[in-house]
């Protein structure tokens, strides 16, 4: 039944929705407010790993983007250096997204894009095998994402923001997008090769 929303799984003060393509997660917070302000677990491996989640993540990061219309993206590190990655907004608001880069998968080639911002209370979880990548939609926008593997340079790879064939609805056009002069140059989807 298509229409049917999926089912979602818990644990402790997480619980995780699967999304349109098999693999990417989102994740949903439980904040507990009190007159102080308000507290919330962001990650617990014994959970996770109930929710299905097996990766450890060695390395925890955090960028800031300053203005709105920021594009960081799309990035992955090629095998054996390849890392699931769990994002979530600390200021302002994202466009987060994921392309499924699985050379075996049915859904190569396509994407899921969540909205994030810290008040939504929400993170997602990406597999090993996709692309990642974000829109900022506020000015000051500050993204903490874990990673399950360390930073090798030598295998950070990346995909084309803008490839046409993706089709990636980011709410920034190529004449507003703020990127890196990396990000720039990044080949399309078909002159990318077998990576995952
Ligand atoms: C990703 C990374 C970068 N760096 C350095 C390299 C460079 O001088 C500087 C900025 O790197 P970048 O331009 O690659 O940063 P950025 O464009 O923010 O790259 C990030 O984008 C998002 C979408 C991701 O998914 C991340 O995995 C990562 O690829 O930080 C590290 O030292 N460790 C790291 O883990």
């Amino acid at each position: 039944m298509p229409d049917e929303a999926p089912t979602p799984l818990r644990s402790g003060n997480f619980q995780a929705t699967p999304l349109p393509l098999p693999g990417p997660l989102l994740i949903t917070l439980r904040p507990f407010a009190d007159a102080r302000g308000a507290f919330a677990e962001t990650y617990s491996r014994r959970d996770f790993r109930a929710l299905g989640i097996a990766e450890e993540f060695v390395q925890d990061n955090q960028s800031l983007s300053r203005h709105a219309g920021t594009v960081r993206g799309l990035h992955f590190q090629a095998p054996p250096h390849a890392q699931a990655k769990l994002v979530r907004v600390l200021r302002g608001r994202i466009l987060d997204v994921a392309v499924d880069l699985r050379a075996a998968s049915p859904t190569f080639g396509r994407h899921i894009a969540v909205e994030l911002a810290a008040e939504y209370a929400r993170m997602l979880y990406i597999p090993v095998g996709f692309a990642h990548g974000f829109a900022t939609r506020a000015p000051d926008t500050e993204v903490a994402y874990k990673a399950s593997a360390p930073y090798a340079p030598e295998a950070d790879r990346g995909l084309a923001w803008d490839d046409p064939a993706l089709g990636i609805a980011w709410g920034v056009g190529p004449q507003q997008a703020i990127l890196s002069d990396k990000d720039r140059r990044l080949p399309r989807l078909a002159e990318l090769g077998p990576i995952f």
